[in-house]
């Protein structure tokens, strides 16, 4: 499977198309509106959440609610986009630039991004690498998810900490109720209450705050991915969706950092065989050994950068004058980690589709169905 996307951050749409979908798999926008307003929340986040309803169009690829094993469009509207038609025409125009940004934030693509590309108006390179791009990464997770879960795999994403304070009461599946009901997408209440306050102060301050996100999948055959080549190795393409989201900058499967300062012994999980198959009663490899599934659930925590926009600015340079200024104040979020585990879940999600696709293919899912079930039943009597 692939995807692509394109869309401005304020420009008037995301697009996504997403191609080798197999066919027969139930899909409407009840599979994915949740999604998006999952991402939308969460204490913390600015203005533009208000402006926004986000929810996918279903352009191609599915009739009476299945898919047809044609590539599939979604579009996402971006409402915001009604106040900014003249400085997002694609047509000549708006000269002298209208918003043009010139004070480049530290920490945002503004500066690099204008060297690379030889803009001198950051909003040409900020359109594009602002986060609004999840919107449609998440639509196309969503439909990975969907897939997952036709075949019995379940994922969860909470708030491991936020601001440098932690979520005390370790996750659990039957934690995903308050989790939902959480906006800082965490189950525990008094690390809410007071990352409610770090942000509030934050936000006093001028400031912004980052944090860490876990996300957990059960149910996965054993053996996605592959030990025998570095870019089939199930880690990295983790890693790798996981860093492609804006402000990652740090990625373990299950406790990596922890786990690097124990003994072997203390670490590696025990295999026993019991009741006719194999059992573990520690999961410290976080589900995943040699870059396959293993069986065990998923575990991958990921850590987010503070937002790169402070209303109390860092200095920087004007990239026309060259002289020193103040980074560019533009509307922004305080913090959007709890958005970010909707984000990552979404993104590990279609990873995980595509490497179950590539171990069992099929051009419908009954077919794949069958398949998956086949290598459970394998994997049990081994
Ligand atoms: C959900 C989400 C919302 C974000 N909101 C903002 C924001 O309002 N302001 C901002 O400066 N950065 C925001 N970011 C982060 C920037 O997009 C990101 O830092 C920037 O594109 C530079 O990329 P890098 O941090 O991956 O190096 C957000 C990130 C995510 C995931
Ligand atoms: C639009 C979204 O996030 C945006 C991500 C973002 C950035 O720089 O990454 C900057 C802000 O954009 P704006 O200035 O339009 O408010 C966020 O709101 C979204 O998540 O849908």
């Amino acid at each position: 499977m692939r995807y692509l996307t394109a869309g401005e951050s304020h420009g008037p749409q995301l697009t996504a198309i997403i191609e080798g979908l197999p066919a027969q798999l139930p899909l409407g926008k009840p599979d994915l509106d949740p999604w998006l307003r999952r991402r939308q929340g969460g204490y913390g986040r600015g203005r533009r959440m208000v402006i926004e309803t986000d929810e996918a169009q279903i352009l191609s690829g599915v009739r009476a609610g299945r898919t047809t094993g044609a590539p599939v469009t979604l579009v996402i509207e971006n409402r915001d986009h009604r106040n900014w038609t003249e400085i997002m025409s694609p047509e000549p125009g708006n000269e002298p630039r209208k918003k043009a940004l010139t004070d480049a934030r530290p920490g945002h693509a503004d500066l690099t991004g204008g060297i690379k590309y030889r803009h001198k108006d950051l909003r040409d390179v900020l359109e594009r690498a602002s986060a609004r791009e999840t919107a449609a990464r998440v639509a196309v997770g969503a439909v990975a998810l969907k897939l997952l879960g036709e075949l019995g795999v379940e994922g969860a994403n909470y708030v491991a900490s936020l601001g440098g304070v932690e979520t005390q009461q370790l996750f659990s599946w039957d934690a995903l109720e308050a989790i939902e009901a959480s906006d800082l997408r965490t189950p525990d209440e008094d690390a809410a209450a007071m990352m409610r306050e770090r942000i509030d102060q934050a936000k006093r301050d001028g400031d912004t705050l980052g944090g860490i996100l876990e996300v957990r999948f059960r149910g996965l055959p054993v053996g996605l991915g592959s030990h025998v080549h570095w870019d089939r190795k199930l880690d990295g393409r983790i890693a790798q969706a996981c860093l492609s989201v804006q402000a990652m900058k740090g990625v373990e499967i299950g406790r990596a950092f922890e786990n690097a300062a124990r003994p072997g012994s203390g670490v590696h999980d025990p295999v026993y065989y019991r009741g006719g198959t194999y059992a573990r009663d520690t999961n410290a490899a976080g589900g995943l050994e040699a870059g396959m599934t293993n069986g065990e659930e998923l575990i991958v925590r990921v850590a987010m950068k503070p937002i790169a926009t402070l209303m109390k600015p860092l200095p920087t340079v004007n990239v026309v004058s060259h002289e020193a200024s103040d980074a560019a104040r533009e509307r922004s979020d305080t913090t959007a980690v709890p958005a970010a585990g909707v984000i990552l879940q979404c993104v590990i999600g279609w990873v995980l589709a595509d490497a179950v696709l590539e171990k069992f293919g099929g051009d419908t899912l009954p077919e794949l169905q069958e398949r998956v079930e086949a290598a459970r039943a394998y994997a049990r009597g081994y």
